[in-house]
């Protein structure tokens, strides 16, 4: 068995169709403690199975299947216990998450979220012995308290989530947290956390009783297993202070500045997605590859990836590459992506995914046709239309869906004076 040198929070599909897939392909004794986000169920089936499962990367044509045996252990996200333990062992150098775009708690403004009662709750929590924090920012506080009071030394916590600059993102709420919680802290975060930026990509959709079935039928008795795409991307920059594996060996890239590879993606691909998710809903589709096989639904893609592009600082060349092969992952008839899976939580993805090209559209005077259809597919979709809404942050919006005017002055102020804007919305 590995001996556990990455902590790792979010435990899902996707984590385990990516790093935990990057960690098994690299060299070196590298093993993960995964514990869940919430429900504990998916830890009690993998430690039934010591950890492994099947990892199924399925191509237009074939699946190559693989046991995956990174993850030696994985707990409940509840077990503050095992999560404050395995946080202050020296040997554990890096910590990874995936906790949805949701699970960063952050306001307006990308700080932490102060009129949100959960971060509030934690903020007690954090402060009494015998508190148990519940979100994320204050169960990675809680943990750095313990490695801080066990003198475990430096760690890096990396993001793997779909945040623009999401190692700073992460940093900026989990010091404010533990300023408020326990300043001593803060200044200990200051000289031994680091917050490397990633770029992760890799279509994992959820695992459908049909997958379990189909990986059964290969004779492998595997309750997880999880499917994904044969293509895969990694772009991380900053510091590991305690070291981490050779993660390029499988084809990670370390770079100085993971922007411009993280705009592509979030524009390009995620922008893409919701675009998809929302007008291809309401036009009767339920995947990815039904939805872009409509032409009406690649018209509008195709729309809003010109628009996309311009916002993208790369050569123009890479960009007509990215979107030929997006096209081709898109297309794969055997990944069942679900646009319900992608419309979920709306109210955080459409700022980070469509607010910065229809910013940068209006100020270079442009009305972008791609752009403003995201967001009327979106209000639509607020009002019952396509697929379910799914999001916790969506109340104020829903109350506000009558009035196009009305959601774009809550989701983009600096907007709602834009006549020509509001007209187009409708
Ligand atoms: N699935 C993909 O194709 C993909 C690709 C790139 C990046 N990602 C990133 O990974 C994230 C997880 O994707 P997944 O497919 O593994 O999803 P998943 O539904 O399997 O969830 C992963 C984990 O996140 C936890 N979680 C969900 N919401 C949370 C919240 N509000 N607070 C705390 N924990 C929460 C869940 O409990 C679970 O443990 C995505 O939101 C995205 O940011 C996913
Ligand atoms: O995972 P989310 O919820 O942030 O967004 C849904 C999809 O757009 C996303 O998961 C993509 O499949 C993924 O980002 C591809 O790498």
């Amino acid at each position: 068995m590995r001996a556990v040198r990455i902590v790792h929070l979010g435990l899902g599909g996707f984590f385990r169709a990516h790093q935990a897939w990057y960690t098994g392909a690299a060299p070196g004794d590298w093993g993960i403690a995964a514990f869940t986000g919430r429900s504990a169920a998916l830890a009690e089936a993998l430690n039934r199975q010591q950890g492994r499962y099947t990892l199924v990367v399925r191509g237009p044509s074939a699946d190559e299947t693989s046991v995956q045996s990174a993850v030696t252990s994985a707990f409940a996200g509840s077990d503050l216990a095992a999560w404050r333990d395995h946080l202050a062992r020296p040997a554990v150098a890096v910590v990874t998450l995936t906790v949805t775009e949701a699970g960063y708690r952050r306001g307006r403004d990308g700080g932490l979220d102060l009129a949100d009662p959960e971060v509030n709750a934690d903020v007690s929590a954090l402060r009494s012995s015998s508190g148990r924090p519940s979100t994320v920012p204050g169960r990675l506080v809680a943990g750095l308290a313990a490695r801080r009071d066990a003198g475990a030394g430096p760690v890096a916590v990396v993001s793997c989530d779909n945040l623009p600059g999401n190692g700073e993102a992460t940093a900026r709420v989990v010091r404010e947290l533990a300023a408020l919680a326990d300043p001593g802290l803060a200044g200990w975060i200051d000289a031994n956390v680091t917050f490397p930026s990633t770029m992760v990509d890799r279509i994992t959709p959820r695992t459908t009783p049909d997958d379990v079935r189909a990986v059964a039928a290969l004779g492998w008795d595997d309750a997880v297993p999880v499917v994904t795409e044969p293509f895969t991307e990694w772009v991380l920059s900053g510091d590991f202070p305690a070291g981490r594996p050779a993660w390029e060996a499988a084809g990670a890239r370390f770079v100085a500045d993971v922007t411009p590879h993280e705009t592509r993606k979030l524009l390009l691909l995620n922008g893409g997605h919701s675009l998809l998710a929302y007008a291809g809903s309401a036009r009767g589709h339920t995947t990815v590859a039904e939805a872009v096989a409509d032409p009406s639904c690649r018209r509008r893609l195709d729309e809003w990836w010109d628009e996309a592009a311009r916002h993208v600082p790369l050569p123009a060349a890479e960009l007509v590459d990215y979107r030929a092969a997006l096209l081709v992952r898109f297309a794969n008839p055997r990944i069942r992506h679900t646009l319900a899976q992608i419309a979920a939580d709306g109210s955080q993805k459409l700022p980070i995914r469509v607010l910065p090209v229809l910013r940068g559209e209006r100020a270079a005077g442009r009305l972008p046709a791609g752009a403003i259809r995201i967001l009327t597919a979106w209000i639509d979709h607020l009002r019952g239309v396509g697929a379910p809404v799914s999001d916790a942050g969506a109340a104020p919006y829903q109350e506000r869906a009558g009035s196009p005017r009305d959601v774009l002055a809550l989701l983009a102020p600096d907007l709602a004076d834009d006549t020509d804007l509001v007209k187009a919305l409708g």
